[in-house]
């Protein structure tokens, strides 16, 4: 039989003794018999209802059918577009999904009023789906809104466009049975980023085009190794290998197959990030192309690499990368599971977010108060930034671009990001703005103080109402761009905002 799972950890991972540790625990085995005593009596309330995810596919493998069946039907009435409007985890386990399988979901993770104006099309042929676990998400429910409202405009009855993801008795799942939407109901004892084989991940994907049931058969071949307490489980060795170059490497350079990236990097930037960045602590694993300066140049001191590629990039920096080889399905739940153990092995609560709730009041504070300035952001020149950026980064540090820009607006933005890595020889990551305050965004504010961080700042977009509203989704995405870097300061980390029009100049005065 071939492996299902192949890890391979360079030299420089020294994990003996990490994995020496799970083993005498017997943390695998624990974890997989529901175990919430495993991160320490403080994280012992939230964990004891967050592990439902060690044992996805009874519910999945039911749910597969269903959803073939829906999506023929959906079909055969001309509805073959599939938008898809959620956040974190209930958009990145999905999208990697779709991309895998080349399936055509139409991916809703943004607040810019020109992302939301490009989904609002085709309404003829489109479904909807909107995934919420907590039902009262700030950019999801504006999404919705602004389906329904655009359904009604067209004379189009939004209780057959629209289908829901939510938890059971969430603010959203009333809302869809008030208006007869279609409801999946998701388990409430698996957290947003462990649910990509749950509702969340399966529901638009699948109604997309992407097969299901081979998903989960990659998931089930390599789950039995997953429980085993011995140093060859996988998951094992790749917590105790991401643990091992901790504190001094916590940028984990994530790289997927030039040919066919399919967002599997993104994914585990939120599982990864928003698991362990806590408490001055954590791993922060950032997306980055196969032809970063960072891999090709030589590894920032801070950092090390994570192989997706099969292979197919080429050898980089072999010693400090660890190769990890297999289907989505197995890769999906190899993750979740080192994850859970990383979070024992850094001695944090993996199941928490406890800064991205603090970014999320300053925005809605903003957001009430704002009135006529709501959108203005003070920024600073190209040369004003570039000073600033050589001032501050430092050898050990990182830079994160948070780019408040419609995502067709990134490619400069790539290229800014691997210039200022080749120069500033530190990890630069990219992030969109609100997208990745969902994921990384929780590393940012509450992992370790060495980040400086760029944002990109979009004045000029031109204004969409939220319907409902008293503010536009320009004025949403301002607020939430202040709103985090009020936190990030607040937290003493600094904030350098540039707008949207001065990022090629920045990369010119570079
Ligand atoms: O599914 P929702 O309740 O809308 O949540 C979407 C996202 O929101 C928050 O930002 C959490 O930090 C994420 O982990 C979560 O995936």
């Amino acid at each position: 039989m071939t492996a299902t799972v192949r890890l391979e950890p360079g030299r420089a991972f020294d994990a003996g003794r990490r994995i020496d540790e799970l083993v005498r625990d017997r943390a695998a085995s624990r974890l997989f018999s529901r175990d919430a005593t495993l991160w320490g009596a403080e994280a012992e309330a939230e964990s004891s209802r967050r592990l439902g995810w060690v044992d996805p596919l009874p519910l999945a493998d039911a749910l597969v059918p269903e959803l073939d069946r829906l999506r023929e039907r959906l079909n055969s009435l001309g509805q073959d577009r599939v938008v898809l409007c959620g956040m974190g985890g209930s958009s990145l386990g999905p999208e990697v999904i779709a991309r895998r399988d080349d399936a055509p979901l139409v991916l809703l993770d943004s607040t810019h009023p020109d992302d939301v104006r490009a989904a609002l099309r085709e309404l003829d042929r489109t479904v909807v789906v909107v995934s919420s676990k907590s039902g009262s998400t700030v950019e999801t429910r504006s999404q919705l809104a602004a389906f329904e409202s655009a359904f009604a405009a067209a004379g189009i009855d939004a209780g057959g466009r629209v289908i829901v993801v939510t938890d059971p008795d969430s603010a959203l799942h009333e809302h869809a049975l008030q208006n007869g939407y279609r409801v999946f109901l998701a388990d409430p004892t698996v957290g947003g980023r462990y649910s990509a084989l749950t509702p969340f991940g399966l529901v638009p994907s699948v109604l997309a085009g992407a097969d299901g049931a081979e998903l989960l058969d990659e998931a089930r071949a390599v789950l039995p190794a997953l429980r085993a307490d011995t140093p060859e489980n996988p998951a094992i060795a790749l917590a105790g290998a991401l643990a091992s170059r901790l504190p001094q490497r916590y940028a984990a350079l994530t790289f997927e197959d030039p040919a066919k990236s399919i967002g599997l990097a993104a994914w585990i930037e939120q599982l990864v990030a928003e698991s362990t960045g806590k408490q001055g602590l954590g791993l922060l694993p950032i997306e980055v192309p196969a032809d970063a300066p960072e891999l090709t140049d030589g590894l920032p001191s801070s950092a090390f690499a994570v192989d997706l590629s099969d292979g197919r990039a080429g050898t980089i920096a072999a010693d400090e990368t660890i190769r990890v080889l297999a289907p989505l399905g197995a890769q999906f739940v190899l993750w979740e599971t080192a994850t859970a153990l990383l979070g024992r092995l850094v001695g944090v609560n993996p199941f928490d977010q406890p800064d991205v709730e603090s970014a999320k009041a300053a925005a809605r504070a903003l957001l009430a108060d704002a009135g006529s300035d709501g959108r203005a952001t003070p920024s600073l020149t190209p040369e004003e930034v570039a000073a600033e950026l050589r001032a501050r980064v430092e050898e050990h540090g990182y830079v994160a671009i948070q780019a408040y820009v419609s995502r067709a607006a990134g490619a400069p933005l790539a290229r800014l990001r691997a210039r200022l890595s080749e120069t500033l020889r530190v990890p630069v990551a990219l992030g969109f703005g609100p997208r990745y305050l969902h994921s990384t965004g929780q590393f940012h504010k509450g992992g370790p103080a060495l980040g400086v961080f760029l944002q990109i700042v979009d004045a000029s977009a031109t204004e969409l109402a939220i319907p409902g509203s008293d503010a536009g989704f320009g004025a949403l995405i301002a607020a939430q761009a202040r709103g985090d870097r009020a936190v990030l300061e607040g937290n003493g980390r600094p904030v350098l905002v540039l707008d949207r029009n001065d990022a090629e100049a920045l990369l010119a005065a570079w």
